[in-house]
């Protein structure tokens, strides 16, 4: 299990000012879970992830990893951001194989787990190109990929198809049901969007902006419903789904009219 436990995180800007970015947020990460934290820019989602990624300290409150604590980066968790890191000098293979390489990995080994991973993500024609030749859905496959690669216990994804098109995101989001499905893989991801929200999440905890602190959270079975049948339209256009698309909107703009109103 993944827990944060009553995490706060206060930022001190250079010119003296604190900001106060995360406030007292708990929340759990279970096996075989997809937790998705959506809320507007700003109300402390990409600081939750990088919290339990280890990039960053928490101010007050404790994010245990099976009861160990969480205090640096580390092969347990893979991450993914928006905007793709792959290293552009080296091929699609040898990018998915990079961390592979770090923890001492025999090179037979590493490349057998790559290709593995490049079939997975539907690339394996693709191993020896290099990012410049990819469209930016296929970099953020070969991304997915890369953070897999050490089998993280859990793969931690920062708005990772928000710069895609919305087809192209749409077909994204179901390759990745596909991977949590097969790789048992249990998944924290972050979104602006209520509907990739609604469609992804088996849990989806909604933030408000600043502090950031989780103001409701849904346990859903869209995406169990979808993995079931495969059929995406029907989960998207069911009477469900458009309820509660419509109560997420409604928490969303209500938090935010209790801050501009309580500035
Ligand atoms: N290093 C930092 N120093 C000072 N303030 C910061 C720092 N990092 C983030 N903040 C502030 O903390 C708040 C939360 O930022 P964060 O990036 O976590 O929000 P977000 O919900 O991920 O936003 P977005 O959806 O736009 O990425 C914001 O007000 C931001 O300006």
């Amino acid at each position: 299990m993944l827990k944060v436990d009553h995490a706060s995180v206060y930022f001190q800007t250079r010119d003296g000012r604190t900001v106060h970015a995360l406030d007292r947020v708990s929340l759990a990460i279970p096996e075989n879970s997809f937790v998705v934290a959506l809320g507007a820019s700003g109300c402390g989602k990409s600081t939750l992830l990088n919290a339990i990624a280890g990039f960053l300290p928490l101010s007050d409150g404790a994010i245990t990893l099976d009861g160990r604590p969480v205090t640096s980066p580390g092969a347990d968790r893979g991450v993914v951001f928006q905007k793709d890191t792959l290293l552009p000098w080296k091929t699609v293979i040898d990018n998915v194989a990079l961390g592979l390489k770090f923890a001492g990995v025999p090179k037979v080994a590493r490349r057998e787990r790559a290709e593995r991973l490049l079939h997975l993500v539907g690339l394996k024609d693709f191993a020896a190109a290099f990012p410049y030749e990819l469209s930016g859905g296929m970099r953020q496959r070969v991304g997915i990929a890369r953070a897999l690669a050490t089998e993280p216990d859990v793969l931690l994804m920062d708005e990772p198809f928000g710069a895609l098109d919305s087809l192209t995101r749409e077909q994204m989001q179901e390759l990745l049901v596909s991977i949590w499905k097969e790789t048992h893989t249990r998944i924290f991801f972050i979104t602006h969007s209520i509907e990739e929200a609604l469609f992804l999440g088996t849990q989806v905890v909604v933030m408000s902006p600043r502090p950031g602190r989780i103001v409701a959270r849904f346990d859903l079975d869209f995406v169990r419903r979808f993995a079931e049948t495969g059929d995406a339209r029907a989960v998207k256009t069911s009477p469900e789904f458009a309820s509660l698309r419509e109560e997420i909107r409604d928490i969303l703009h209500g938090s935010e009219e209790l801050r501009s109103a309580a500035e």
